[in-house]
C-alpha cells in the first residue's frame, strides 16, 4: 500500500465568497498539495466560487453535512444533488456541533451515510466522546458504537469510499484540549481492530481536535493516524499548510504512506 495522508480543514461558519477566493488562490500555490490527500470544507454559500478557483489544483472539496433525501419540502436543507451540482467530493456527516446543535443523531447520520454513498460522494463520518466518557474510561466504546451504527446496513463495497475522523468533543475548538498522541493511538487502534473485523481495516482514520502545526508530526508518526482533521489552525492558507508540513515529516518514517 502507498497510501497518503488525507489533510483537510472545515472552515465551520466562517468567510465570505471573496475571503474563500482569496484562500484558494493562496494554497494553491503550495507544492505540497502534491503529496497529500488535501481537502477544504467551506460553507455552503461559497463552495461553487471554491469550486471553481480550484480549477486543476489536487485539492478535495467538502460539504459541512446534508440531508439524506434527493430533494423535497425540507426548508433549509441541501440535498447529495446540489452538492455533486457545486463539485462537491466529500461530506462531513455527524459532527459534534451538529449532534449537539441541529438535532443530528446516529440515525440521521447513518441515513446521510447511504445516501451519500448512492450519490457518490466520499462521506467523512465524524465521531467522537465527552469529557465525561473520558473520565469514566467510556471513549472506545463511545466511539465504536458511534461508527457502528453509522454504518449499520451499509454494505462493505460500498463503504470503502468512506473516511472516518476521530474528534472528541472535549478537544474541539477554543475550549477544547488536544488529545494526547498515547490517546489516539488506542482510540483509533480499537477503530481499526473493528472496522477490520468488518473488511474495512484499509478505511482512512483521521484525527481532529486542536490540531495545530506543533502537534500535528506527534499525532502522524502514529500507526493508525491515516490523517487530520483541522479547524482553527488552517483557516488560513499558511496555516494549513504548515499544519501540512508537520504531518508530513511526523509520517516520514511510517511504511506503507508515500
Ligand atoms: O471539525 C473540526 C475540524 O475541522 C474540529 O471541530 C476541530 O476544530 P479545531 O479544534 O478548531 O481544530
Amino acid at each position: 500500500m502507498n497510501a497518503r495522508l488525507w489533510i483537510g480543514t472545515s472552515w465551520k461558519m466562517h468567510k465570505t465568497i471573496a475571503e474563500a477566493e482569496a484562500y484558494v488562490g493562496e494554497l494553491t500555490a503550495s507544492p505540497l498539495l502534491d503529496r497529500v490527500e488535501a481537502f477544504i470544507v467551506p460553507p455552503f454559500t461559497a463552495l461553487a466560487a471554491v469550486h471553481r478557483a480550484l480549477g486543476d489544483a489536487p485539492v478535495h472539496l467538502g460539504a459541512q453535512t446534508m440531508h439524506w433525501q434527493d430533494e423535497g419540502a425540507q426548508t433549509g436543507e441541501i440535498s447529495p444533488l446540489m452538492l455533486r451540482d457545486c463539485g462537491v467530493g466529500i461530506v462531513e456527516l455527524g459532527h459534534s456541533e451538529r449532534r449537539a446543535s441541529h438535532g443530528e443523531t446516529d440515525a440521521t447520520v447513518n441515513a446521510k451515510v447511504a445516501s451519500a454513498l448512492r450519490h457518490g460522494l466520499r462521506p467523512l463520518i465524524c465521531v467522537g466522546d465527552q469529557g465525561d466518557d473520558l473520565d469514566a474510561g467510556a471513549s472506545i466504546e463511545t466511539v465504536l458504537r458511534q461508527v457502528k451504527l453509522a454504518i449499520k446496513g451499509i454494505d462493505t463495497a460500498s463503504l470503502g469510499r468512506a473516511l472516518i475522523a476521530y474528534e472528541p468533543v472535549w478537544a474541539i475548538g477554543e475550549a477544547g484540549r488536544p488529545a494526547e498522541p498515547a490517546h489516539v493511538a488506542e482510540v483509533h487502534g480499537a477503530l481499526r481492530a473493528m472496522l477490520g473485523q468488518r473488511g474495512l481495516a484499509a478505511l482512512p482514520l483521521l484525527y481532529g481536535g486542536s490540531v495545530d502545526r506543533a502537534n500535528a508530526g506527534a499525532l502522524t508518526a502514529l500507526a493508525n493516524v491515516d490523517g487530520l482533521f483541522v479547524g482553527r489552525a488552517a483557516w488560513t492558507a499558511r496555516g494549513f499548510e504548515e499544519v501540512i508540513e508537520a504531518a508530513l515529516h511526523g509520517a516520514k518514517d511510517r511504511a506503507g504512506l508515500a
